[in-house]
């Protein structure tokens, strides 16, 4: 991964753990909830059809994830972490009562009108997309997983999202079935948890100044990911 932030003098102190996480934070002005096709779809300007391709693409963003997961857990030599982590994978796979997320993005997709065998057959993702969930899995499963770890940290900026549409949508959308609105509620104290363990893997991890420097590649990384899904997604379906 090139160098996006500005490369680091490593003579240079290493900030503080708050200076740190204000420099990460500081990240969320690229994240994808300024991309323009996001903007359009949390301000009603969204088709039908635009909305059922973007939920078809961000699927394979959603069953993905359990397997971002696992690949940090089989690199992870920490029982600790592990023990917390494996919580990530129940959250969207499902476990005893609970569907998880998977399955409730599978009832987005009823909402908005999207048969789940076009759903499942994942027949609507655009190769864009594809590829860059797919470098969002390979670099989980071949960088340290402290630095995986840190890509995750996307999930500061999500919470402001899902309560975007949340608050939006049913109004600017009346056609969708609220019901399937309950994956982005789930979300929030889910995605706050996730963020509290992530940053304290993140803050004690990367401790030199060069270190902290590529923490902000590696954030930049993700949030080019997500970026460049949206991308695809404006690209196949806009009008
Ligand atoms: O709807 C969104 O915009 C959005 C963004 C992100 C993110 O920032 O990575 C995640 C999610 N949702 C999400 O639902 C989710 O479960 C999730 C897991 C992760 C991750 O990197 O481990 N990111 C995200």
């Amino acid at each position: 991964m090139a160098a996006r932030t500005g490369a680091a003098q490593s003579n240079e102190p290493p900030w503080t753990p708050e200076q740190f996480e204000a420099n990460l934070r500081s990240l969320g002005r690229r994240y994808h909830i300024h991309h323009p096709f996001n903007v359009r779809l949390n301000s009603g300007q969204c088709t039908p059809d635009e909305i059922r391709g973007w939920v078809a693409n961000r699927f394979y963003y959603q069953i993905n994830i359990p397997l971002k997961d696992a690949a940090i857990l089989s690199n992870c030599d920490d029982r600790e972490t592990r023990r917390l982590w494996v919580q990530r994978i129940l959250d969207h796979d499902g476990y005893d009562e609970d569907a998880g997320g998977i399955e409730s993005w599978a009832c987005l997709a009823d909402a908005v009108g999207l048969p789940r065998d076009a759903l499942w057959s994942l027949e609507h993702v655009v190769p864009g997309v594809r590829f860059a969930v797919d470098a969002y899995v390979n670099f989980a499963r071949r960088v340290p997983w402290q630095e995986a770890v840190c890509s995750s940290l996307t999930e500061m900026f999500a919470p402001q999202i899902h309560k975007d549409r949340l608050s939006g949508w049913p109004s600017l959308y009346p056609w969708i079935d609220q019901n399937g609105l309950h994956y982005f509620r789930s979300r929030i104290p889910l995605a706050s948890r996730d963020v509290e363990h992530g940053l304290a893997v993140t803050l004690d991890y990367f401790r030199t100044r060069e270190a902290q420097q590529r923490a902000l590649d590696i954030l930049q990384f993700k949030l080019d990911i997500l970026w460049s899904m949206l991308d695809s997604v404006e690209k196949a379906y806009a009008q």
